[in-house]
Order: C-alpha cells, then sequence, then structure tokens
C-alpha cells in the first residue's frame, strides 16, 4: 500500500499506534530531522548558512532537531523561531533544548543572508491562514530566490486539501514522513511543494490496518495488474472489443480521437458506430478501426446483444439531448460497461438521478455490484450533475468525488490539474502524471478511449479509469510541448513501455 495518502488526522493516527506501540515520539522526530538533514546533503550539498525556521508546535520540533544535527555537521546554522523555546512543549522543546542556543526571533530574519532556508512553521497542525509577522515573513521568502526545503508540507498548504490558507511557502523540496498526504498531490500545494520525498522513520505500514486509508496516489501499483498485452491475451478477443459513438457528419472527430486511442490504448478490437449521415466522412479515416451504421436505440441494442461489444464510449460529439439518453439507458440494460463524457454527461443535466438510477440497476446486475459506468467531467460538466457537490467548496476534491460515486453508483473521472478518481466504495486516487498541455481540444475524448480500452480488456472499473489517466498524463509528459490531441494516442507505445520497465 505504498500509493496510500494518509490525510493529516490520519498521521497522527499513525504516530500515535507507533508511540503506543513503544516508539518514543522525540525518536520519530530525531528520525525525521535525519531524513531531512539527508534530503540537505543530497540536494544542498554547498548549502553552507542555513536558516531554520521553526514554528510553535512538532514542525517546528523538527526544524530544531535538524538544525542540531546540521550545525554538528558543520554548516553554520541559525534558528529562527515564532516563539522562544521556553514557550514550547513536548517533544518540540526537548529538541530546542538540545539545540544549545535559542535561536531569534523570527523577525529577525532575513532570506538573502543563507545559502538555504528550512521551513519548520506549520505542517500537518496548520488550521487557519497564516497572518501577520508570519505572512509577511513568508512572502519576502517567497520573493527571494533562496531555495526552500519544508518540512512535511509547505507552510500555508492544508495537508488534507492542497489548498492555500491565506498564503503558504513555495519549497525547492519537501520532505514527509512515511506516507504522502492528499496535500501533495492536490493543486496548489502540489506547485508549493517542489520536489517531495517521503522518508522512512521507523513506523511499521502495519498501522496502515487500523488506519484503513482510502485515498492513493494513482501509480501504476494499484492497477498495473489488471491491464492486459497481448503476450497475456491469447487472441485479440480476449483484449475485448471497444465501442465509440459518433456525432453527426460535422462532429466526427471526436469520436475518432476516442477510437484511436482505444484502439492504442489495448482493446483487442475497435469499432465506431455512426449515424448514416456521417458514415462516409468516417469511413473516409478510419482503417484498423472499424465502422458500423447505427441511427436508433434499437439498432444500438441489437449491436450490444454481442456480449463481445463489451465497453462502450458516448458524448464526444454526439450532441446534446434525448438520443443520448436513450444511448445511455440502451448501454447500461446490456452487458457493456460505459463511459459517458461531454455531452453524454450534459443531457443528463435536467435530471441526474434518471442517469444514477440507471447506473445503479446496471451495477446490481453485475459482479460484487461492481459499477458498470465510468462518468469523465471535467469541473464544468461535474457541476451539471452534482450542482450540490461543486458548491461545497471546502470540501477536498477527493471527498467531493468520493461522494459524487456513491451517489452515482459509478466511478467518478473528475478532470482538472489534479484529476481524481473516485469509486462508490470510498476509494479515491488523486493523479500523479500530467502537463498543462493536456487542456487541448479532443485530449477528453483521448482520455475517454483509454477508458475504454482498459474496460474491454476486462480491468475492474475503478482500476481502469486509474490506468488510463495515469496513461493519458505520462504520454503528455513524454511528448512534451506543444502537444496537440492527436499527439496523444501514438504515444502509447512509450508509455506501455514504461510501464514494461515497471
Ligand atoms: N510521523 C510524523 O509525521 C511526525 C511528524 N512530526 C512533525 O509534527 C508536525 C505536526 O506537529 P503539530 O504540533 O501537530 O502541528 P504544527 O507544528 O504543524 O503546528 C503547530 C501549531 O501551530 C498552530 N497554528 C496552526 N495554524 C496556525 C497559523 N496559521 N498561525 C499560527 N499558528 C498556527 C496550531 O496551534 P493552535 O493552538 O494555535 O491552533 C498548531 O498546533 C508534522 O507536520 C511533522 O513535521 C514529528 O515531529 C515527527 C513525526
Ligand atoms: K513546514
Amino acid at each position: 500500500m505504498s500509493a496510500a495518502l494518509l490525510t493529516p488526522a490520519e498521521m497522527a493516527r499513525a504516530d500515535a499506534l507507533t508511540i503506543a506501540a513503544g516508539t518514543p515520539g522525540i525518536l520519530l522526530m530525531e528520525r525525521a530531522a535525519a531524513a531531512i538533514v539527508e534530503a540537505i546533503e543530497a540536494a544542498f550539498p554547498d548549502a553552507v548558512r542555513v536558516a531554520c525556521l521553526a514554528g510553535p508546535g512538532n514542525n517546528g520540533g523538527d526544524a530544531w532537531a535538524a538544525a542540531a544535527i546540521l550545525q554538528r555537521r558543520g554548516r553554520a546554522v541559525a534558528v529562527f523561531r515564532l516563539q522562544p523555546p521556553e514557550k514550547l512543549s513536548g517533544d518540540a522543546a526537548i529538541a530546542a533544548q538540545a539545540f544549545g542556543n535559542e535561536g531569534a526571533p523570527l523577525a529577525a530574519f532575513r532570506p538573502e543572508a543563507f545559502d538555504l532556508v528550512v521551513d519548520g512553521l506549520f505542517g500537518a497542525g496548520l488550521s487557519r491562514a497564516l497572518e501577520g509577522e508570519v505572512a509577511g515573513m513568508v512572502d519576502r521568502l517567497n520573493a527571494d530566490p533562496v531555495p526552500v526545503l519544508s518540512i512535511d508540507l509547505p507552510s500555508g498548504i492544508s495537508g488534507l486539501t492542497g489548498e492555500r490558507l491565506g498564503m503558504a511557502v513555495t519549497a525547492t523540496a519537501t520532505v514527509t514522513f512515511f506516507r504522502a498526504k492528499p496535500g501533495h498531490w492536490l493543486e496548489p500545494g502540489r506547485s508549493h511543494c517542489g520536489s517531495v520525498t517521503v522518508a522512512d522513520i521507523g513506523i511499521a505500514p502495519v498501522v496502515l490496518d487500523a488506519i484503513g486509508p482510502r485515498t492513493f496516489a494513482n501509480e501504476p501499483a494499484l492497477w498495473r495488474d489488471q491491464l492486459r498485452t497481448p503476450a497475456d491475451a491469447g487472441h485479440k478477443y480476449d483484449r475485448g472489443h471497444a465501442v465509440v459513438v459518433s456525432g453527426g457528419a460535422a462532429q466526427t472527430g471526436a469520436a475518432r480521437l476516442a477510437a484511436t486511442a482505444a484502439l492504442r490504448g489495448g482493446a483487442g478490437l475497435v469499432t465506431v458506430l455512426s449515424p448514416s449521415s456521417a458514415v462516409l466522412v468516417n469511413a473516409t479515416h478510419l482503417t484498423a478501426v472499424m465502422l458500423k451504421r447505427c441511427d436508433d436505440r434499437a439498432t444500438l441494442t441489437e449491436l450490444l446483444g454481442d456480449r463481445r461489444l463489451n465497453a462502450l464510449v458516448l458524448g464526444p460529439g454526439f450532441g446534446v439531448g434525448a438520443q443520448a439518453r436513450d444511448y445511455a439507458e440502451a448501454v447500461l440494460a446490456s452487458e457493456a460497461r460505459l463511459v459517458l463524457d461531454a455531452d453524454g454527461i450534459t443531457s443528463f443535466a435536467e435530471d441526474p438521478a434518471a442517469l444514477f438510477a440507471l447506473a445503479a440497476q446496471a451495477a446490481d446486475r453485475r459482479t460484487k455490484g461492481e459499477a458498470a459506468m465510468v462518468l469523465t467531467p471535467h469541473a464544468g460538466e461535474f457541476k451539471r450533475l452534482f450542482p450540490d457537490l461543486a458548491a461545497a467548496d471546502a470540501m477536498a476534491k477527493p471527498e467531493t468525488a468520493r461522494q459524487a460515486a456513491a451517489r452515482a453508483r459509478s466511478i467518478v473521472l473528475l478532470k482538472g490539474r489534479d484529476t481524481v478518481i473516485a469509486a462508490p466504495d470510498g476509494r479515491a486516487a488523486i493523479n500523479t502524471t500530467g502537463t498543462p498541455w493536456l487542456a487541448t481540444a479532443g485530449s477528453g475524448d483521448v482520455l475517454s478511449g483509454l477508458v475504454a480500452a482498459a474496460l474491454a480488456q476486462g480491468a475492474a472499473t475503478f482500476e481502469a479509469a486509474c490506468a488510463a489517466v495515469w496513461m493519458h498524463g505520462k504520454a503528455a509528459e513524454m511528448f512534451g510541448p506543444g502537444l496537440i490531441a492527436e499527439d496523444l494516442p501514438a504515444m502509447l507505445p512509450k508509455v506501455f513501455a514504461r510501464l514494461a520497465a515497471g
């Protein structure tokens, strides 16, 4: 479960369970400090003058403890603290006593006088926006080019939501302990962390059994075993048959982007279902992707009677209206799993509950009640189906997606700079790949195709969505700047090679 993310409250539980099992808290702090110093030795070997900023709690305690080690190793260390050591308590007080001098008030700190700043102001205990002298100091620190290493979290970033509380330190690197937190992967926290190191400080993974984390970093460990390569599968039918429904003659590109992605993503076969008005248009562009005429629900239902057609994308370029609702109902009444995107989502804006009821019926027919549908909304589409959840902006994004998934009895793939995938059973994964270049026309169509590819191969619905999101982002990373949607499917072979390399 190395991909598990712990909320600050869950992390405090991990601490408490470890301390209760016999590890003194001060030992955890000393190990945290040792990990901080190790990261400094590795990333900032030439930093001679080091400022350690110490807050009022144990985040500060980590900073005092790290300062003591750095000093013993010959670096010129100065501690600037929010409170004098005598005001500290617990492990932080012990760490401050061990430093040797009482440091200086934070107000005396001048970033320009140092080669490196260690940010130990606030971590998991941040409970409100930075204000007063601390806010002013963070402003000055961010305006100075001096590199910053943040302890646990950049001060000002919520470990739970990744939000900036007022303002936050922008770090060059962050060292956290035992497991990363959602705030390390959710924006804007992710952009404030710099490179994140997760240090082992002797907390036994067995504590996770008692904590039962439900939030994960979306890494291949979560789903790699659910993808099938030709080596595993005997012949193309073993990797399923994905179907994409095309829009009319002037809106066929989105479906073809999804279809090409589904084929590149590993579906054994892919078919575009096209209205008569667009058959010629589609026919001129398709080669390995097959083409069938489909003008009405009866035809769709008949085609899906062939259970080899086991995954279907509906929405990209399809058009908003009754036919989209009809088709969604037909797919959810079949054995195929549905990827509902774009116009398919918007078509249910007037009556989301109708869609959720269809999805629930489909899930009830599946083994273990597994979700039969993946919804792939961006924030705007999400708001159309879940207006109340979209309005609850204090809620962490994983929680928002989780509640939507439970309500829709579907996997909710909530797209954004930090895409979150959530399942009705409460699992949520925060994506770890991608570039800003993905914000380009057609990128979502490709993603829907990749989800269908994983579904076609038989992956469980949650894992299929996670795999698709990870590969979509990795393809963009590997392509680099200048990306357009058409470039993405062609990058999949390199993504598969990366996955095979482990
Ligand atoms: N296993 C581990 O992860 C370990 C983590 N360690 C470190 O401990 C911190 C968490 O320490 P904690 O004391 O719980 O909290 P902080 O140090 O982050 O915050 C200290 C107090 O600051 C006050 N506070 C919160 N927000 C603000 C603000 N905006 N302005 C001013 N003061 C603020 C708050 O106290 P209040 O009573 O004022 O609410 C906090 O309690 C963790 O991040 C790790 O770095 C262990 O040292 C090693 C093991
Ligand atoms: K910090």
